[in-house]
């Protein structure tokens, strides 16, 4: 077995690379408006019901028309997975652990096809979209080899006489709930975690990006993943969530997405349905407002750099982006300055065009969403750049800069899921972390500075699930940089961390006396 070691990004100022993603494109294109069905225990079985998925950036672009669960074909699904938990568990982890092997296998060579997909259906621009599926080749090699690693269970102690040991056994049926801006990434992650620990799975995709969902399907079922392992089911979150959440034999939910939604899962997960005989598990990974602290002893062109990278990457709809920069106050005119005259040199535009750094946000609902923000934020602070968008085409939202935002403003308190940033101003270090702390949340972070005792101070008291010291505060790396946050922010879970799997299972104690 090779070691772990991550996926890495394509360079595409080479003229190999750059050639092979517009060819990419173009086969995507090639089948941009098809249909695609269910799949339940194997079968493919489409509806009349569908959800369309649209190109945020040519609004009336199909990418697909995908048929949509009901009830009654989410408790199909269920039944499936309950029937093929029976085998699928008894499968040896090995065994598991090699279907994700060889899916990891079969994307990379298909790379290009996938980034391509997500440039098309979830707006993201080159680089974005190679990370995107780096990051799902990552999750496979990387729980595969966990999986690898606790198959036999932990060594516990036995006294003369006695053989004690300490395994770990699968869950049941787990319910995927995933989100769309790392609709390939995180929805693979969390389906493969799953499955590898010897669960079934049915995996509700967002339905603004269930294309790639599908086609990640596929890939699987080519891995040699037996039928009914996972099974695929679209629907509406009200509707098929709703009833997957609450169903007596839904053994787990993995669900990554807003706060609002997680929450409502996690109430509804410990509500006891009648024939059900388990408290239910709850993975939840939310939301964030997540801010870069800026010290007087700092490189400050790497603080202006971070600032704008993490804040307006994938136009900021990340959870890890950084929504807020708290600056100690004599280097802020300096870093503002310089925020200001990086964030008016980003190119916006078409992302299938790799000359443009940001390019769309997800759809109409986020794009009204954000331009209220930008009203509120007004009214809230100084527009330093942006706070201009336009929707005729696409979803367009300028890349917007507000400073000199008091900490209790509602734009340094929500998460606007966009490309806007609110810069505060500290007296000093400690009043900038205190700042930062000031949220429900406790995602990402990132501190820059050159003084050390700073460094620690932050390492101590900055209350976030991952901390970055001197860089941005997104891109953490499978098995790198575990990812998951504190507070609102989720149930502590680290995706991409070594103790991630056994979330997925439970422990069972055996003790013979010989
Ligand atoms: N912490 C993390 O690792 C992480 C990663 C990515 C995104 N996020 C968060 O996700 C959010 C953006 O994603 P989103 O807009 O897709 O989030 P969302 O909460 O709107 O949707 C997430 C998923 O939940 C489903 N859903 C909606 N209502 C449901 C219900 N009642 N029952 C069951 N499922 C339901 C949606 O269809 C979708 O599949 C942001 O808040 C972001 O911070 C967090
Ligand atoms: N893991 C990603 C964020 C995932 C949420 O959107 C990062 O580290 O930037």
């Amino acid at each position: 077995m090779i070691p772990y070691k991550h996926e890495p990004f394509t360079d595409f100022s080479q003229e190999a690379n750059y050639n092979a993603y517009v060819e990419a494109l173009n086969k995507v294109e090639g089948y941009l408006g098809q249909d695609y069905p269910l799949i339940i225990g194997g079968e493919r079985i489409t509806t009349e019901d569908k959800i369309v998925s649209y190109n945020p950036a040519k609004k009336t672009e199909v990418i697909g028309r995908v048929s949509k669960a009901s009830k009654d074909l989410a408790e199909k699904a269920m039944q499936a997975a309950d029937e093929t938990f029976k085998t699928w568990k008894k499968v040896d982890p090995a065994i598991r652990a090699d279907v994700l092997f060889k899916a990891a296998a079969i994307i990379r060579r298909r790379k290009h096809e996938f980034s391509a997909l997500l440039t098309k259906e979830a707006g993201k621009p080159w680089a974005e979209a190679d990370a995107d599926t780096a990051e799902a080749i990552d999750f496979m090699e990387y729980y595969g080899r966990q999986m690898l690693r606790i198959k036999n269970g932990q060594p516990v102690e036995s006294r003369p006489g006695e053989y004690n040991r300490y395994d770990y056994i699968p869950l049941g049926i787990g319910i995927v709930i995933s989100p769309w801006n790392f609709p390939f990434a995180i929805m693979a992650g969390t389906t493969v975690a799953a499955l590898v620990t010897g669960n079934t799975v049915l995996l509700k995709p967002a339905s603004t990006t269930p294309v790639i969902a599908y086609k990640f399907i596929e890939v699987l079922e080519e891995a040699g993943l037996p039928a009914g392992a996972v099974n695929f089911v679209p629907g509406s979150g009200a509707e098929v969530g709703d009833y997957l959440v609450d169903h007596p034999k839904t053994r787990f939910i993995s669900f990554t997405g807003s706060r609002d939604v997680g929450l409502r899962i996690n109430q509804r997960a410990s509500v006891l349905n009648e024939g059900q005989i388990w408290i239910k598990r709850v993975i939840a990974e939310m939301g964030g407002k997540d801010t870069i602290v800026v010290d007087k002893e700092a490189d400050l062109e790497l603080a202006a750099q971070s600032i704008v990278k993490s804040a307006f990457g994938f136009s900021g709809q990340k959870c890890s982006a950084c929504s807020r920069a708290v600056i100690v106050e004599d280097v802020y005119e300096q870093v503002v300055n310089r925020v200001e005259e990086l964030t008016n040199a980003l190119t916006v535009g078409d992302p299938t065009d790799y000359s443009n750094f940001m390019a769309t946000v997800i759809d109409q609902a986020a794009f009204n969403k954000i331009t209220e923000y930008i009203e509120i934020g007004k009214g809230e602070g100084r527009l330093v750049a942006g706070g201009t968008a336009d929707d005729s085409v696409g979803y367009f939202v300028q890349p917007t800069v507000f400073a000199d935002v008091e900490p209790s403003a509602r734009i340094m308190k929500e998460e606007i899921f966009g490309p806007v940033v609110a810069i505060a101003k500290a007296k000093d270090f400690d009043h900038a972390i205190e700042i930062a702390n000031d949220t429900e949340y406790g995602l990402t972070g990132a501190v820059i500075t050159t003084n050390r005792m700073n460094l620690e101070k932050a390492r101590e008291e900055f209350h976030v699930g991952n901390l970055y010291f001197n860089r941005g505060c997104t891109g953490a790396i499978v098995g790198y940089q575990p990812f998951g946050g504190f507070n609102m922010s989720g149930t502590d879970s680290k995706a991409g961390g070594p103790d991630y799997l056994q979330l997925h299972m439970q422990a069972k104690t055996t003790s013979e006396m010989l």
